[in-house]
């Protein structure tokens, strides 16, 4: 791409035109950058291209520390906790500055799924592959009544959307939510901050009127206590007890005229967990996340399953905890999933700890120890169930073949097994169906079917 280039210096006390670049590519402005070696804490730019970005010019460079004064065309700013900036366009609905924990996620497709999955709560998403927002969005695709990220990182403009599905754009629909997006971002340098340096607290600020106080925007940052030891299960739950009846449209279960009664503790759940438990022969009764262990037996279900959520499992854990052991001493079949997992783990006496890099993304291979079967899996957590904390009558299940970290555990004293990652995919691949289908097993065995 040429074209015509204005470059500006801003230093203390003003922005000053320095040079004309007429019709130039990207690398002859780096160049021309490079021989003067102009650091990025000077350096702004005044684009005649649509769709070049500051972040264009500064490839894999750190933003600059002490940016105060946002570069031209910028309308939103990402800020983190180290200190930099990362300008950029605001899209969907404004904010004064939406703060939370900043992760990534490297899921190729699924954009909407990703943003109302529930277990996001508390977290600005920052989206590696570039292209998002190009098939709009649509009612179907939604894992929540609401979008339950705090906002979208995104390295190019959203598109008009190109899908038939597509009821609203992306910046409509978040605009709709009001939830702030920013583009133009180098995506890849966020990534490599949060990928070398654990997960870290950012603002996403996308004011109505185009000012940014960055001293005020880090005090919110500086004041934001982290997801650790945060329950955010009690904001995204269900308020009241509801049955859900719909299954995956492209499972056909009309073969199986048995079904089980179960309930699903809502701490934050997919609904294409609930349709995968309906495909594979449930009836599912979703309870709230505060449910005793009364509260669930009341509904007489045959299995137990504990759902995906967000925050910290050890500060969800101080009320689930006991409902789910009285489900155990119950007898009952139980399957977890995610949060669901790392809560049947800590009701077992295993510990959990948060993971220098979470895993989020529908591309995540996982080993399952007593097939040595891999499944390629989605998933979305930052937190992890510590192997060497498992009691004596739990086993290890399954491996991230990442990083080696816990993926799966059995109980052996009670029927109760779990995963951490998604097997209910949505997005990704649905290698992992099978799980449901084993659930549905152990309800059939008990009731010696
Ligand atoms: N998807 C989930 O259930 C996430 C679980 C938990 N909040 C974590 O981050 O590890």
């Amino acid at each position: 791409m040429n074209g015509d280039i204005d470059i500006i210096i801003e230093r203390a006390g003003g922005a000053e035109q320095v040079a004309k670049l007429t019709g130039v590519g990207l690398e002859a402005v780096r160049k021309w950058r490079q021989a003067r070696a102009i650091p990025s804490k000077h350096w702004a730019t005044l684009l005649r291209q649509p769709g070049i970005t500051l972040a264009d010019l500064n490839p894999g460079d750190a933003p600059a520390d002490d940016a105060t004064v946002a570069p031209d065309g910028a309308t939103a700013a990402l800020l983190l906790a180290d200190g930099s900036v990362f300008w950029g366009r605001g899209f969907g609905a404004h904010s004064d500055g939406a703060v939370g924990e900043l992760c990534f996620s490297t899921g190729l497709t699924g954009y909407q799924e990703t943003l109302t999955d529930p277990s996001f709560a508390g977290q600005i998403i920052t989206f590696t592959f570039p292209h998002i927002g190009n098939v709009g969005t649509n009612d179907d695709d939604c894992e929540a009544g609401a979008i339950a990220a705090l906002g979208a990182v995104v390295r190019c403009d959203p598109t008009d959307p190109a899908s038939w599905r597509s009821t609203a754009s992306l910046d409509t629909w978040l605009s709709r939510e009001g939830k702030p997006g920013i583009a133009g971002v180098d995506t890849r340098a966020v990534t490599r901050r949060l990928r070398d340096g654990g997960p870290q607290t950012a603002l996403l600020a996308y004011p109505q009127d185009g000012r940014f106080d960055l001293d005020a925007l880090r005090a919110k940052i500086a004041a934001w206590p982290g997801l650790e030891g945060m329950d955010l299960s009690k904001v995204v739950t269900c308020t009241q007890s509801y049955t859900w009846d719909q299954g995956v449209w492209e499972r056909n279960n009309a073969e199986r005229t048995v079904r089980r009664r179960v309930v699903a503790v809502d701490y934050g759940a997919k609904r294409n967990i609930l349709r995968c438990l309906v495909s594979a022969g449930c009836d599912v009764t979703v309870v709230p996340a505060d449910a005793t262990a009364d509260d669930i037996l009341r509904h007489k279900p045959e299995g137990v399953f504990l759902s995906n959520g967000p925050g910290d499992p050890a500060a969800t854990g101080v009320y689930a905890v006991p409902a789910i052991r009285g489900v155990l001493e119950a007898g009952l079949p139980v399957f977890g999933i995610c949060l669901g997992h790392q809560l049947l783990a800590l009701a077992l006496g295993a510990r959990t700890y948060k993971l220098e890099r979470g895993h989020r993304g529908a591309n995540q291979p996982v080993k399952d120890l007593s097939t040595g079967k891999v499944e390629i899996t989605s998933q979305n957590h930052g937190f992890a169930v510590d192997d060497k904390s498992l009691p004596e009558g739990c086993s290890i299940t399954h491996v991230s073949l990442f990083d080696g970290s816990n993926e799966g555990i059995r109980s052996d004293r009670y029927d109760a097994f779990s995963v951490q990652y998604h097997p209910e995919a949505s997005p990704g691949p649905s290698d992992s169906f099978h799980l449901f289908e084993r659930f549905v097993s152990l309800m059939d065995e008990k009731a010696g079917a």
